[in-house]
């Protein structure tokens, strides 16, 4: 587990507190550019560890090459970004991923217990049996499976298992390093509505109890919405940082958009109409168009 949210004044050493209050995440100044298409620019944005964000925006609006900017697979034009104080790097063990859900293929030869196991060790050349370190791998990956309730099934291939039980074990291979980052590529996708509340809740309570950072994208924000503490938005090359009582309203996402968008709450579900379709890619570079929504 790594240091509790509330950062220590009182006891501790220097280098224990500093370390509490280093930023899961630093962007300064951040953007993206394809060619003449500026994706977005002029990101700031300081993540707390155990702070839960959500992603938004319509298609090809850059949320995904976001992730990538933290997983050092895409680089930056212009400004910089930083993980746990540290320079993004290929294959970090601060940060770990749960992707999509996609159906694992029939006949996949792997247990519920080895696509966990490959969180720990899938960097690791040879057969498992001889790992000097197979005990400790074991009791690893008992834990994080009994973490991600998924130890019932744990022998079983992991081809024969449903979406969410697929999914639950992704959610234990991205925290078996313990990552001071928790990166989520639209995780609740092709899930049922029970599903997606069990990978929520799971993901939520890695930010709570383990003090992991999560950037989670989405474009179902209800499931999302009681854990979140921001809400980055991202439409046309611009963006809004806030909380969501901040970003999603009509006022802000118009704004955002450049055109009318209605937020309408039912009870404590929210639906933002008009915001997903047809937006202008602004294709002008030297304009920094986010702003954090006050
Ligand atoms: N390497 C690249 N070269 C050129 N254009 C790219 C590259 N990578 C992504 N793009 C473009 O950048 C835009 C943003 O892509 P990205 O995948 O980040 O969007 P997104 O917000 O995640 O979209 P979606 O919601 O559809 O997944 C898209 O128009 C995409 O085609």
């Amino acid at each position: 587990m790594r240091p509790s949210k509330a950062a220590g004044t009182v006891s501790g050493s220097a280098a224990a507190q500093s370390q509490q209050q280093v930023p899961a995440v630093q962007l300064h100044n951040a953007g993206v550019d394809f060619g003449d298409r500026t994706l977005w620019n002029g990101l700031d944005l300081d993540v707390r560890p155990g702070e839960f964000i959500a992603v938004l925006g319509p298609n090809g609006s850059g949320k995904t090459t976001l992730l990538k900017v933290l997983l050092g697979m895409q680089r930056l034009t212009s400004g910089t970004a930083q993980i746990a104080g540290k320079p993004v790097g290929h294959g970090s063990p601060d940060v770990g991923v749960i992707p999509q859900q996609r159906p694992l293929p029939e006949g996949t030869p792997l247990r519920a217990r080895d696509l966990v196991a490959q969180g720990i060790d899938g960097r690791r050349w040879g057969p498992r049996w001889l790992d000097p370190q197979r005990r400790q791998t074991q009791e690893r990956v008992d834990a994080l499976l009994e973490k991600v309730g998924a130890s019932d099934y744990a022998e079983r291939p992991v081809w024969m298992l449903s979406g969410g039980e697929q999914q639950r074990l992704r959610a234990a291979q991205a925290l078996a390093t313990d990552p001071a980052l928790l990166l989520c590529d639209e995780p609740l996708l092709s899930l049922d509505v029970a599903h997606q509340e069990d990978i929520t809740n799971l993901i939520a309570s890695q930010a709570k109890q383990e003090n992991t950072a999560v950037l989670f994208v989405t474009h179902e924000i209800n499931p999302v919405l009681p854990h979140v503490d921001r809400v980055l938005y991202l439409a046309g090359g611009r963006f809004r940082i806030g909380t969501p009582e901040e970003v999603i309203t009509t006022e802000s996402l118009s704004d955002l958009f450049g055109r009318p968008v209605d937020v309408v709450r039912v009870g404590d579900r929210v639906a933002i109409l008009g915001g997903e379709d047809h937006v202008h890619h602004d294709h002008d570079h030297g304009h920094s168009h986010g702003e954090a929504a006050r």
